[in-house]
């Protein structure tokens, strides 16, 4: 009895209600807040956690992408996040710039420099021979060039997700739950969407709920081709503190993988543990999200170290510390924003595939376009459903 008393139906109505309490769905959650929505936030596990993929003190931002879309948005992504700055009193971006290497002949790498060289994005190229003048103790690959996008630097993650949610409770109409795990959601003009505690109501709904996506959209009749893989953070040591930090300018940096040009490994200066550098491999092993850590592959740290050992001569090449983190992976990277194919005022915002954080506050803007209707700022065709097609299964 205490159980249906407790589960009995809130008589109010929000405007919209977001599940996941990521960086994408507190972004969204404050852009419906402030444009007068009454808005409810629900999240799984009680704030703040580290069991999804925002969790962290850092992340990278940069322009630096081959796809113009990306370039565009990042553009007013960077205004927004100076604004959020602003607006919650908070240092939450430090410009560091970021290194790229990669084949300096290869397909992505030239896509690069030219996407860099078109939008007119401060960018320095580097000539092998000034290279190790300019970016002591890296040794750059035979074959390899470099170039640094000059205002790229680090966001601070945690402190933004936090900053981000204290900002929609600020506004009228902005509601958190936590320790609510969604249980079922009714799609109709009105959502109902039942949590282990309470039964609420939404004329939209958005669903951000990061490695979970599926398991949510499962309610809807639609499953997405999305893979969770679990990515191993690892921090290592300076043998000389502070050779890679912060403080001595050192960048972030990616390394592009010498076949086909994607990403494959990065690395943030020391800061958040001083004496301590994060290098990670931009893959790992596919996993369950309540059982990440069965996960225990640990081949992304053979080839880690092996790539500090000829590249970062100045770390013990060993981790020191490793935490754990989940991408949310789509067949092309690209996102998934975008309407439910049959119920148009359910919206989804997945598939972030390790590179969404830098887009937090572009993302909430554009999801919150769609939630009231309205259409959003920009072209958001590579970011469809319906460009799955053959993967994307309707269960309906
Ligand atoms: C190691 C690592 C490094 C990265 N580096 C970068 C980087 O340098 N730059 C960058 O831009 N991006 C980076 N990313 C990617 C970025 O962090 C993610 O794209 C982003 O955090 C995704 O946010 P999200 O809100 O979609 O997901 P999440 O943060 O996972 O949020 C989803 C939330 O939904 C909640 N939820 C799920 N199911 C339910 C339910 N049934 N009921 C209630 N709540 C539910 C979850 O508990 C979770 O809190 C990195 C990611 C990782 C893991
Ligand atoms: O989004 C980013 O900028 C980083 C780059 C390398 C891979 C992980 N994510």
């Amino acid at each position: 009895l205490a159980r249906e008393l407790k589960l009995e139906m809130s008589s109010e109505v929000y405007d919209c209600i977001v599940i996941g309490a990521g960086i994408q769905g507190s972004c969204t959650a404050y852009q419906l807040a402030k444009n007068k929505q009454k808005t409810l936030l629900l999240e799984q596990f009680v704030l703040p956690h580290s069991r999804g993929s925002s969790h962290g003190q850092t992340r990278v931002i940069r322009k630096t992408y081959e796809e113009d879309f990306y370039v565009q948005m990042m553009h007013e992504s960077y205004e927004l996040w100076a604004q959020l700055e602003r607006e919650a009193g908070v240092e939450l971006y430090r410009r560091t710039g970021l290194l790229v290497m990669g084949p300096e002949n290869g397909e992505g790498f030239s896509r690069l420099k030219a996407t860099m060289q078109r939008h007119k994005i401060p960018t320095v190229f580097l000539e092998k021979q000034e290279f190790s003048q300019h970016i002591p103790n890296v040794n750059l690959a035979d074959g390899n060039g470099a170039l640094i996008d000059t205002f790229a630097g680090v966001l601070y993650a945690d402190r933004a997700l936090r900053a981000v949610q204290r900002l929609f409770q600020s506004c009228g109409g902005g509601v958190i739950k936590d320790g609510e795990k969604v249980i079922d959601i009714r799609p109709g003009t009105e959502v109902t969407v039942t949590t282990d505690s309470g039964v609420y109501r939404g004329r939209s709904l958005v669903i951000t709920a990061g490695p979970w996506a599926n398991t949510l959209l499962t309610h809807t009749g639609l499953q997405l081709p999305l893979k969770v893989v679990k990515i191993n953070v690892c921090y290592w040591k300076e043998k000389i503190p502070g050779t890679y930090s912060v403080g001595q300018s050192f960048p972030c940096f990616i390394e592009m993988e010498p076949i086909e040009g994607e990403y494959d490994i990065y690395g943030l200066p020391s800061n958040e543990y001083p004496g301590l550098m994060k290098v990670c491999y931009h893959m790992g092993s596919e996993t369950e999200p309540d059982e990440r850590d069965k996960q225990t592959d640990r081949g992304d740290i053979d080839i880690l170290v092996r790539f500090v050992t000829r590249c970062l001569p100045g770390l013990v090449p060993v981790p020191a510390v490793v935490e754990s983190c989940m991408y949310t992976v789509t067949p092309d990277h690209n996102f998934v924003l975008d309407s439910h194919p049959t119920y148009g005022n359910i919206i989804i915002g997945a598939g972030f595939s390790g590179h969404g954080f830098k887009f937090g506050p572009i993302i909430g803007k554009l999801l919150s376009q769609l939630a009231m209707g309205q259409v959003p700022s920009y072209d958001l065709s590579p970011f469809r459903i319906q460009r799955f097609q053959s993967h994307a299964r309707s269960s309906l």
